[in-house]
């Protein structure tokens, strides 16, 4: 670009993007997007890329973050469902080092991805949480700097006994450590969305799917109102192995699910099914 062209990020450069293209933001795509520069710099500054490094990027909207990461050395690949932005993308990611890959992000084959890449996005609102679980489940990235809805974070950084504490919270902090960065406030973005965001940072504790762990966890909180034992008894655990497995843990039989933290979930896995279950 011209030393005198406004950045990507500027709110007018986005503006008159979207204007040259015919195109409006569309909430069914949850498209915010990013228009504060020292903002973006959070964003790459905490991904840390080295040199040559492989970045998955979800839903590059219109390139700004995208064009961070390859100028920051990251040899990008950016997944957008939105077809109406591809020939944008042609035009504000000439000559880096991107590739578009056209589709829905939720279809990916995140399994084929090589490992120790980073995954970076400021992610569209209605694909965060079965994205986020499809990604951490693959364990092929190091790191991942994600932007999501504040109440997504909460969630993602829950402790036990909390209303944000759940599926999604066990599911990043059996696969990561979980780190909140930062709040985004809505005028970051344009369209500016209704909710504040958080940058949040998972970073990875390499450690492969456990299948059998996560149907306990989910049986455990199918419904948040009932104890633990109801809750495993409907969903086929005899009542009997329940009861065992709960009194060698020393839980009491009433005990909710919210209560129990990562580690409590793995020792009442092993407790029902035995160690290799
Ligand atoms: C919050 S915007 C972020 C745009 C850009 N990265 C930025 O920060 O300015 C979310 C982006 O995800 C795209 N998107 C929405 N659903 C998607 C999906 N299922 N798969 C891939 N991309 C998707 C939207 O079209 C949009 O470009």
């Amino acid at each position: 670009m011209e030393p005198s062209t406004p950045p990507l990020y500027a709110p007018r450069t986005v503006r008159a993007l979207l204007e040259r293209y015919g195109l409006r933001a569309d909430k069914r795509f949850g498209q915010n997007f990013l228009v504060d520069g020292n903002l973006l710099g959070v964003i790459v500054r905490t991904a840390q890329v080295r040199p040559g490094e492989r970045v998955y990027e979800v839903g590059p909207g219109l390139g700004t973050l995208t064009r961070a990461l390859a100028e920051a050395g990251a040899k990008v690949t950016a997944i957008e469902k939105d077809q109406r932005l591809l020939p944008v993308l042609e035009e504000t990611l000439a000559g880096l080092n991107v590739t578009v890959v056209p589709g829905d992000a939720l279809a990916y084959p995140w399994d084929e991805v090589p490992p120790d890449s980073l995954f970076v996005a400021n992610l569209p609102y209605n694909i965060s949480t079965p994205l986020l679980t499809a990604v951490l489940r693959a364990n092929r990235f190091r790191r991942l700097v994600v932007l999501v809805q504040k109440e997504v974070a909460d969630r993602l950084a829950a402790r036990p006994a909390t209303e944000a504490y759940g599926l999604l919270t066990l599911r990043a902090q059996y696969h990561a450590r979980v780190e909140r960065v930062r709040d985004f406030p809505p005028q970051a973005f344009y369209p500016q969305p209704n909710v504040t965001s958080t940058l949040v940072r998972l970073e990875s504790k390499g450690v492969p799917d456990d299948p059998a762990l996560f149907r306990l966890v989910e049986a455990a909180f199918a419904q948040r109102r009932k104890t633990l034992r109801k809750n495993l008894e409907a969903a086929g655990y005899a009542r009997e192995r329940v009861l065992a497995a709960l009194s060698a843990l020393g839980l009491d039989p009433r005990v909710r699910g919210e209560a129990l933290d990562l580690e409590a979930f793995q020792r009442l896995k092993a407790a029902l099914l035995g160690p290799t279950g």
